[in-house]
């Protein structure tokens, strides 16, 4: 990002450079952290950084600061806060207004809409009050260098032997080769072995909960071609690091030593990926041929007689089969860790020069690789797994007793690093001497690679990453959402921040029982504590004991009776454990801190198909909804949590409530259908025109949000679009379950695992966005659309019919404007069951006019009919002596 200078910055002090101009970095990330946008004009250094660069009365030169603190300027931040506060009056006058006018043609549902707007008054404050502070924090990358990176060789990259930068366990999960296509998840792997970190100091483990040969014999393949992808990368300084995406893009401006071999060099690369991605793909057929073939002997043999999945050496693979078998099936399996690349020496090690059997000229590039872990952890029938986060807890372990590092950042594993300065930028907040050792949390914003170019589905949530996210920097810190965030190990396992510790005793975390019962694990927790120590402490060999341990951590058994999933390690028993678990932490009293960074951090895939995406709000919703009836509600909280942070965490959990009011409002119009007038309030039009200005507002405040946000028209629009279809069938939907098991006991919102499609596949691109899954989910919101467009027809067939007055014309166009606007706001969700007609819109628009054409028609004729007195019996209209017509249609 690139503000203009910083006035007043940058003066004297010892080595604040000003990281957002070009070419101030120094090193090669000067162009990679800037990246110069427009939209940033509207942000502004805030002053407090300044007061602190000029350090304390102690006359020793302070400490630079690791990042830089940038304020909305006040062009914008006056208008946005005051526009706020005219709204909030508006929404009083409004509220007061209604109820001096006790007037309805149904008082109960003049009462259902009244409480209906003090909730939406209510909800927009909680969201809009936690937004009135945003604050960006831009990392400096090239002073975290200068402090922690001392000396780097092996082409000016963050590795080398003086390093002190501290470890970092590296955790990514995949639960299935086919769902999350083997290629992401590999591709992830490759760009975190190849990412700008010192090799030796960090490490990765992936989880596979499937426990399948594919996986383990994919991340095989993978660490091997790892050991020419990752010098490449580091010769030629490339970006992204995940092959599939740098082959994708065109070559942007090249960045390394050595461009006359650049080329040549990208070519050799290029074939063997390609020659990669064939054996991956091969697994696929290999692994059963293999145990097809085999002949019989005892390794082949599982038990009832089915044939074992053999691995490659001939022996018995110890996780799932592919033909379903005892202890080696789909949640009955053992636990399977191993090392595939083990922990390097500290020192660089430079690579051999060009040969004819290696056309790549390494040697003058550390060709060292980081240590990468495989695990697929235990599964018994009778036991929970907890899916993601039961994953996690046990890489926690895991990884505490082979590396145990200070700091850990996890990935989805479909999410693969895009930038590469991606963990310096995080080591930049966690180390400052500011708020570092009280954050327990970075998260930086999930970014996606497929998603359509209008963003149909809303799937980029950039009113939540770029604005809500900001607003809550300005508090405590961003909620965790998930994949992309770095924390810090001891903060999970529930240490009190250092602000809150009442004395130095800084490591002491609770009793060793609420861990389980393994000593080795027991003691790794104050030793991750202290990032100062300055490499990865790996176990020097795995001998019997070590594996041992390493067993039984990964074991179901291990975490009965303790607090994991509870009050250590991810939170438990619950759709979304992000939210929650980021909540635990700030409830504590830890901050977090926001980090987006140009290019972006990291990117991955999101579901675009209209039924997977609604399912994933569903999760989210249903997980929000779960966590404010829990023990875990915002509400419940002690006063280490913000006060503000608790509005906006009640806010972020209580949301789906709405909906029950929404659907009421989108359900009225069903009254067109039966009355001639109908006026929920009285005067109506007055009722409309406040109506009107309080929603207006509401999208002016939008429009200068997306100024200091940097987002478009669009994406506020989706975020609003999607709220209301998200509102008319998941949130109700997601109320309803929690209603279920409150009141019944039921289980909640399960974590449906998000199917990813695979880019570049054969099929069309954006594909899966003109598929059209069936599923309950999408009735309600059918249903809805169809009572608007039934409105609008019958409004339209009484208008035919005839013999309104002004004031009655004035009366039904103001309805008919709210039937509109719900149409309006619902059209993606329209275009999304429509299927591959959509990409005519034109065709959805005759389709609407046509079906309020039928409704009128239908209006007029149903009209004509009883106006004849005729009524309808059960065997078809009847004549009866006098016209029939129901007083209220007398217009
Ligand atoms: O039993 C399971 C189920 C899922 N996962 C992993 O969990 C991750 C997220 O699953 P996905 O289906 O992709 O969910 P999304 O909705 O895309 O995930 C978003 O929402 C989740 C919370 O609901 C967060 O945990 C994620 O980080 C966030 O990206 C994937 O890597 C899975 O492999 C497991 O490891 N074990
Ligand atoms: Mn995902």
């Amino acid at each position: 990002m690139a503000p203009p200078p910083a006035a007043g910055l940058g003066g004297n002090n010892a080595g604040l450079a000003d990281p957002l101009l070009p070419g101030d970095g120094g090193g090669d990330d000067a162009g990679r952290q800037v990246g110069g946008a427009a939209k940033d004009k509207y942000w502004v250094p805030a002053e407090e950084d300044e007061e602190i660069c000029r350090g304390e009365d102690d006359g020793r030169p302070p400490a630079p600061l690791l990042y830089r603190t940038f304020n909305v300027s006040g062009v914008l931040l006056h208008p946005y806060r005051l526009l706020t506060l005219v709204r909030l009056i508006a929404v009083v006058l409004f509220l007061a207004w209604r109820m001096k006018h006790r007037d309805s043609d149904a008082m109960w549902l003049w009462w259902i809409s009244v409480a209906g707007d003090f909730w939406f008054g209510v909800t927009w404050l909680l969201n809009q009050a936690s937004k009135l502070n945003p604050i960006k924090r831009v990392p400096d990358l090239s002073l975290l260098r200068q402090r922690f990176d001392v000396n780097p060789v092996a082409a000016g990259e963050c590795g080398s032997s003086s390093s002190i930068l501290p470890g970092i366990d590296v955790f990514i999960n995949t639960v299935d080769p086919i769902d999350e296509p083997m290629l992401y998840t590999m591709n992830s792997v490759l760009s975190i072995l190849a990412t700008d970190y010192p090799a030796e100091r960090y490490a990765t483990y992936l989880s596979d909960d499937g426990a399948s040969l594919v996986h383990y014999e994919g991340l095989l393949e993978t660490a091997r071609f790892a050991a020419l992808w990752v010098p490449f990368c580091r010769k030629h300084r490339v970006e992204p690091r995940a092959p599939e995406s740098y082959f994708a893009a065109k070559a942007g401006i090249y960045a390394g030593p050595a461009p006359e071999e650049f080329v040549g060099d990208r070519r050799a690369v290029r074939r063997k990926y390609e020659e990669f991605k064939a054996r991956l793909d091969a697994l696929f057929t290999i692994i059963p041929q293999r145990s097809e073939a085999s002949d019989g002997s005892a390794n082949s043999k599982g038990g009832g007689g089915v044939k074992a999945t053999l691995m490659a050496d001939g022996t018995q693979w110890p996780g799932t089969w592919i033909e379903p078998a005892e202890n080696h099936k789909k949640g009955k399996h053992e636990g399977i860790v191993k090392v595939m690349l083990s922990h390097p020496s500290d020192r660089p090690k430079l690579g051999t020069p060009a040969s004819s059997d290696h056309p790549l000229d390494f040697s003058a590039v550390d060709v060292r690789l980081p240590m990468l872990v495989y695990i697929a952890r235990e599964k018994r029938s009778g036991y929970d797994h907890q899916k993601k986060a039961g994953a996690m807890n046990v890489q926690l372990r895991v990884s505490a007793l082979l590396s145990n590092a200070p700091f850990i950042i996890n990935f989805d594993g479909d999410h693969y690093i895009n930038n590469s300065q991606a963990f310096c930028a995080a080591m930049c907040f966690m180390l400052d001497r500011r708020d570092g050792d009280n954050t327990a949390f970075v998260q930086f914003p999930q970014r996606f690679d497929d998603v359509d170019p209008t963003d149909r589905y809303c799937n980029h949530n950039r009113v939540f990453f770029d604005a809500t996210l900001l607003g809550l920097n300005g508090i405590q810190g961003p909620s965790y959402v998930g994949t992309g965030c770095m924390f810090r190990p001891v903060a999970l396992y529930g240490a009190d921040p250092p602000r809150w510790r009442p004395d130095d005793d800084a490591k002491a975390v609770g009793c060793p029982g609420k861990y389980g019962n393994s000593m080795p694990f027991i003691n790794s927790i104050p030793v991750a504590a202290n990032h100062e120590r300055s490499i990865t402490s790996p176990v020097a060999s795995l001998d019997g004991a070590a594996m041992a341990e390493l067993e039984k951590v990964m074991t179901c058994a291990y975490e009965d009776e303790t607090e994991w999933g509870n009050d250590v390690g991810w939170v438990y028993d619950i759709a979304t454990e992000d939210v929650v678990t980021g909540f635990r932490l700030h409830r504590k009293g830890w901050r977090s801190m926001y980090c987006a960074m140009e290019p972006d951090a990291f990117r991955g895939t999101a579901p675009i198909n209209l039924t997977e995406r609604l399912y994933q709000i569903l999760r989210w919703s249903g997980g929000s909804l779960e966590m404010f009836f829990s023990r875990n509600c915002p509400l419940l909280a002690g006063r280490r949590l913000h006060p503000m942070q608790r509005i906006a965490y009640t806010n972020m959990t209580a949301y789906p409530v709405s909906a029950l009011f929404i659907v009421v409002y989108d359900l009225l119009p069903v009254i067109w259908l039966s009355h001639g007038e109908f006026h929920i309030q009285k005067p109506f039009l007055e009722y409309v025109a406040y109506l009107v200005t309080v929603i207006a507002m509401i999208e002016v405040i939008g429009l200068v949000e997306i100024k200091w946000a940097g987002f478009t028209l669009l994406d506020w629009w989706r975020n609003e679009q999607f709220y209301m279809i998200g509102a008319t069938g998941v949130y109700p939907t997601a109320v309803l379950h929690i209603l279920l098991k409150k009141l019944l006991g039921l289980k909640g919102v399960r974590f449906k695992l998000t199917a990813k499609q695979l880019a570049g596949s054969a099929r069309e691109r954006f594909a899966e966005l003109y598929d059209v899954h069936w599923a309950p989910l999408l009735a309600p919101t059918v249903v809805v659309m169809a009572v608007n467009v039934a409105a609008i027809g019958a409004a339209a067939g009484k208008a035919v019919v005839g013999g309104w007055s002004p004031a009655q014309v004035a009366g039904a166009s103001a309805g008919l404007l709210f039937n509109v606007w719900i149409l309006v706001l619902l059209y993606p969700f329209a275009l999304g069951i429509m299927g591959p007609w959509s990409k005519r819109p034109c065709a959805l628009f005759a389709l609407l006019v046509a079906a309020c054409a039928v409704v009128a028609a239908g209006f007029v004729a149903v009209h004509a009919a009883l106006a004849a007195g005729y009524v309808p019996s059960w065997l078809g209209w009847s004549r009866v002596a006098t016209a029939v017509l129901p007083s209220g249609w007398q217009l």
